[in-house]
């Protein structure tokens, strides 16, 4: 969670309520979005009575907000909820009929990002690319399609549980410029999801098309590693645009790419190109390159394929603890950050985005 948002949050929690508890423990806050300096949640009362004696309790709220540092306009808007609690959302269980593309209404491009072997790097290009289009100036969604190890929401610093005010809807959220929508997200952290194929597709269907997307120059959709049911589902009832494939130069995450581009090709999906993740380590100590996982292993791939080699990226420790830490390297300004910020501008001058 970024700084801003833990110290919003410590604000509003030292509010307290009349009968007892703040705004936070008595899970009163729905919907904090930080946009640059702008800060904007609802707070849901109980009930329309209570909510009717909580006008100054939302005032105290949005004077308590506008004290955080870096905080220049607040919002905050009171709402009740509804008398027979909304029907709770239900994440999973078999696809419905669909008529028709699965691709949402409001999303011009579609864009898989896949790998063979899981651990290459593909969450990590995935996050920091939706970050460097949208810095671009592309309106962007990040579909976290990695139903069994969901990391988006860890990589956007995003602790929040969307919203599905009717059971069916569901309201994503946004860090970085991005609108973000992953199956972590909807469950604990630590609950494992246990589900086989038809509930994988049941879930993708979900979050493409039960997800308010909104209009979108590009959804990347941020696959899990591997050929199996969500990428089938996916090629064959959506129009994806084009796909990415990340590897490592190591020869046993070459083996898995060369089948997750064979698993494209048999699914007409065209392949924009590869991308070398982990290319090389420069020591921060004495500048000597270090090949870790081997040298070129993937530009050599990408020329032997006829695909384009998109980007060479190194190891770099900044990227994993901007991973970690819930703000992706591309946000910022570093040598990393130029790299994904040319890998976006090569997708949109290539017409792609
Ligand atoms: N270029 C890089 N430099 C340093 N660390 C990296 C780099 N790319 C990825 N990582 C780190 O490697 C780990 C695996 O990356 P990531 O989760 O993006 O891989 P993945 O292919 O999506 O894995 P999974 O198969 O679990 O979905 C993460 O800890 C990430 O921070």
């Amino acid at each position: 969670m970024s700084d801003m948002k833990s110290a919003i949050r410590e604000a509003l929690a030292r509010l307290e309520l009349p009968d007892g508890g703040n705004l936070y423990s008595r899970d009163m806050i729905r919907a904090l979005t930080v946009e640059g300096s702008n800060v904007r949640f609802v707070i849901e009362a109980p009930n329309p009575e209570i909510a009717r004696h909580m006008e100054p309790l939302r005032k105290a709220a949005e004077a308590a907000v506008a004290q955080v540092q870096g905080v220049s306009s607040v919002s905050a808007v009171l709402t009740a909820e509804a008398k027979s609690p909304p029907p709770q959302l239900k994440m999973g269980g078999h696809p419905k009929p669909q008529e028709g593309v699965m691709k949402p209404a409001g999303v011009k491009t579609l864009l898989a990002i896949g790998s063979g072997k899981g651990g290459v790097g593909k969450s990590t290009v995935s996050s920091n690319l939706a970050v460097a289009l949208a810095r671009a100036g592309k309106k962007v969604g990040l579909l976290d399609a990695d139903i069994h190890g969901p990391s988006q929401p860890r990589m956007f610093g995003l602790t929040d549980k969307p919203a599905s005010p009717d059971g069916k809807t569901i309201i994503p959220l946004k860090a970085h410029g991005v609108t973000v929508m992953s199956i972590g997200s909807m469950l604990a952290e630590e609950k494992a999801v246990v589900w086989r194929g038809p509930m994988l597709m049941g879930a993708l269907q979900q979050m493409l098309m039960q997800v308010e997307w909104g209009e979108l120059d590009v959804l990347i959709v941020d696959l899990p590693p591997g050929t199996g049911d969500v990428q089938l589902s996916l090629c064959q009832k959506s129009e994806v645009a084009g796909a990415i494939v990340v590897s490592t130069p190591q020869d046993v995450a070459l083996i898995d790419a060369r089948k997750a581009l064979d698993a494209f090709a048999t699914l007409k999906t065209p392949v924009l190109g590869l991308i070398e993740n982990m290319a090389v380590f420069v020591c921060p100590h004495c500048g000597g390159e270090s090949h870790i996982f081997g040298h070129n292993g993937v530009s050599q791939e990408a020329d032997k394929l006829g695909v384009p080699l998109l980007a060479q990226l190194p190891i770099d420790l900044d990227t994993r603890l901007g991973g970690d830490g819930g703000t992706p390297i591309a946000t910022g300004e570093s040598d990393m950050a130029k790299a994904y910020g040319q890998l976006a501008d090569r997708l949109i001058q290539g017409g792609i985005v």
